[in-house]
């Protein structure tokens, strides 16, 4: 394998803290993650993980930090900033349109990208509906490539969970994003499931996509990721790969809930 270089870095943040009222939830933390990674973020309980996801995503405003996406300074000051830029997210608690099909669903994320915008969509031009048919066609495949093209004309909420989370996946691959964020993608899941989405995950580097995940699952995320980083208190504690970050020692401790906090 070649060693990566500054033009295949995708997303590049340094210096993040983020403070709530009397609490440290980040302390200075950075990470850079390369294109065609797997990035891992994982920590105990309360470590700030989710704050830390937030403030790359637009929804929780840092005290300090700065943000690179694919060579570009990008400010996280909005979730639809954010989405413009090329960061696409899912979220620990499914956020799908309930009573909207599997199809229709992944076109919403797809709107993102198109050009005919409202008017178009009022008059119906010609534009309009070609634009149209080609989000449908495109919204199948990516339900095609996620496992679950034969559910396309099924509302959201009647798909299992596990297939809801990659309705999720699909969707958020609609908006072509330089990196897509994963929040928690295994949650509630049952063995076969997690087998599946890793088989998914694996899939979507090998299509030189970039993915940064929080997990719980410590198995799922050392078999998976190409690099970690792991918070304890609002702390970035260690980082690196998965087999040195698992034997070093203040990662030990803090899983073991022996880091003498
Ligand atoms: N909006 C908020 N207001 C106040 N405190 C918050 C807010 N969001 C998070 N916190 C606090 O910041 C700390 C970090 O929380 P965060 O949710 O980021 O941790 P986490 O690592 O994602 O935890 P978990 O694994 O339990 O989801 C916690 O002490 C939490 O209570």
């Amino acid at each position: 394998m070649t060693e990566p270089t500054s033009n295949d870095v995708v997303l590049k943040v340094t210096g993040v803290s983020k403070r709530f009222g009397g609490l440290q939830a980040l302390s200075d933390v950075g990470i850079t993650i390369y294109r065609g990674q797997v990035y891992g973020l994982i920590g105990p309980n309360g470590a700030g993980k989710t704050t830390f996801f937030n403030v790359i995503t637009g929804l929780y405003t840092p005290d300090s930090g700065s943000f690179e996406l694919a060579g570009k300074p990008y400010e996280p000051t909005a979730v639809h900033e954010v989405a413009k830029a090329g960061i696409a997210r899912t979220f620990q608690n499914i956020r799908l349109f309930a009573d909207m099909t599997a199809l229709e669903n992944v076109m919403v994320g797809r709107h993102v990208r198109t050009r005919s915008g409202l008017l178009g969509a009022v008059l119906r031009t010609k534009r309009f509906k070609e634009e149209e048919a080609a989000i449908a066609r495109r919204a199948q495949e990516l339900l095609d490539y996620v496992g679950i093209g034969q559910l396309a004309s099924f509302k959201a909420r009647t798909l299992s969970y596990g297939d809801q989370r990659r309705l999720e996946i699909a969707r958020a691959l609609a908006t072509d994003p330089q990196l897509i964020a994963l929040d928690e993608p295994a949650a509630g899941m049952n063995a076969t499931e997690k087998l599946q989405l890793r088989a998914l995950i694996d899939r979507i580097r090998k299509d030189n996509r970039t993915i940064l995940l929080i997990e719980h699952d410590v198995k799922l995320v050392m078999g998976l990721c190409d690099r970690v980083t792991v918070l304890d208190y609002g702390k970035q504690i260690a980082e690196g790969t998965p087999d040195t970050v698992q034997k070093d020692e203040k990662v030990i401790a803090a899983y073991l809930g022996t880091g003498g906090h």
